[in-house]
C-alpha cells in the first residue's frame, strides 16, 4: 500500500480563497479584520512562522499589526505590549508567538489577553469554551488537523485516534476537539510516561504525532489503512525538517500528511479562519 497524501498546502489554499470573499464582505460593511502578532526574541523558526502569518493576511485582505521585543524583554515589557494590543482598535485579533523565552510566565501572558481578541484559541476562556462545547476560537493546529481529515473524506466519527504529545498547542487540546459530539472520536493521549506505546499505536485508526521526536512512529507501529498526521518539527544538521513519522509508514498507512506541506499550512489557514470569524461575530454584535 502507498498512502494517499493529506495535502495541507492545497487544502489551505482552498480555505484562503473562501476567506478572501468573506473578508471582502466584511470590508463592504465597514469592518476591517486586523491580525496582531507579538514575537519575542530572535528564534529564526518563530520569525518565519510570524512572517508567514502576515503574508497570509495580505493574501486574503486582513490588515497586519506587528510587534517585536528582544529576547531580553521582561515579563512587564511583554505584558505592556499585550495591554496595548488589547486596547488597539485596529487589532481585531492577535497571537503571542510561542514559545516565549525561558523565564517568562507564558500562562500569565495568555491570561492577560482580551479573550475576545484571542486568535489562537489558547486563552483559558477559549479552552474553557472548548471544554463546555460553546462557540469560540479553536486552537489552530488541532482545528487544522480536523479540517484536513474532513477535506479528504477521512472518517472521524467513531475512529480511535491516538495522539502522541501533551503540549497545549496540539496534544492536550486536540482530545477536547475530537471527542465533541460533532467529531465523535475516541481519543487516547500518549506521552513520555505511556507504557506500550507501540501497542496503542497499532490500535489507532488515526495517529496524530506531535511529540517532537524524529521518526518516533515506525512502520511496524501503524495499523494498515490508518491515517497518520505528522506534526513533529525537528531539524537535521542541514536545517531540514525531520518529522515524528518514519518515511516507511507511507507503505502501511492509507493516508499520510507530508511534513512540510501537511499540518503546518493548515495551522496558518485556521488562524485566518479564527480572525475572520471573530470579526464577523464583532460585526454582527455591533
Ligand atoms: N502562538 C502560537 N505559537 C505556536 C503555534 C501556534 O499555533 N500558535 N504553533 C507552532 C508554530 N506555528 C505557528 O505558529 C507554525 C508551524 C509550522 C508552520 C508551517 O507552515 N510549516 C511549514 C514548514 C516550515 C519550515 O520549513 O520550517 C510546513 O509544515 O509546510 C506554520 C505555523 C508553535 N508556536
Amino acid at each position: 500500500m502507498t498512502a494517499q497524501i493529506l495535502d495541507g498546502k492545497a487544502t489551505a489554499a482552498a480555505i484562503k480563497s473562501e476567506l478572501s470573499a468573506r473578508v471582502a464582505a466584511l470590508k463592504a460593511r465597514g469592518v476591517t479584520p486586523g491580525l496582531g502578532t507579538l514575537l519575542v526574541g530572535d528564534d529564526p523558526g518563530s520569525r518565519w512562522y510570524v512572517n508567514g502569518k502576515h503574508k497570509d493576511c495580505a493574501e486574503v485582505g486582513i490588515a497586519s499589526i506587528q510587534r517585536e521585543l528582544p529576547a531580553t524583554a521582561s515579563q512587564e515589557d511583554i505584558e505592556a505590549v499585550v495591554r496595548e494590543l488589547n486596547a488597539n482598535p485596529e487589532c481585531t485579533g492577535y497571537i503571542v508567538q510561542l514559545p516565549l523565552p525561558k523565564g517568562i510566565d507564558t500562562n500569565r501572558v495568555l491570561e492577560l489577553m482580551d479573550p475576545l481578541k484571542d486568535a489562537d484559541g489558547l486563552h483559558p476562556t477559549s479552552l474553557g469554551r472548548l471544554v463546555l462545547n460553546e462557540p469560540g476560537p479553536l486552537p489552530c493546529t488541532p482545528y487544522g488537523i480536523v479540517e484536513l481529515l474532513r477535506h479528504h473524506g477521512v472518517e472521524i466519527n467513531g475512529a480511535h485516534v491516538v495522539v502522541l504529545g501533551r503540549g497545549i498547542t496540539v496534544g492536550r487540546s486536540i482530545g477536547l476537539l475530537l471527542t465533541r459530539k460533532s467529531e465523535n472520536a475516541t481519543v487516547t493521549l500518549c506521552h513520555t510516561g505511556t507504557r506500550d506505546l507501540s501497542g496503542l499505536l497499532r490500535q489507532a485508526d488515526i495517529v496524530v504525532a506531535a511529540a517532537g521526536v524524529p521518526h518516533l512512529v515506525k512502520p511496524e507501529d501503524v495499523k494498515p489503512g490508518a491515517a497518520v498526521l505528522d506534526v513533529g518539527v525537528s531539524r537535521d544538521e542541514q536545517g531540514k525538517i525531520v518529522g515524528d513519522v518514519h518515511p516507511g509508514v507511507a507503505e502501511v498507512a492509507a493516508w499520510i500528511s507530508p511534513n512540510p506541506g501537511g499540518v503546518g499550512p493548515m495551522t496558518r489557514a485556521q488562524l485566518l479562519v479564527n480572525v475572520v470569524e471573530a470579526a464577523e461575530r464583532a460585526g454582527s454584535a455591533g
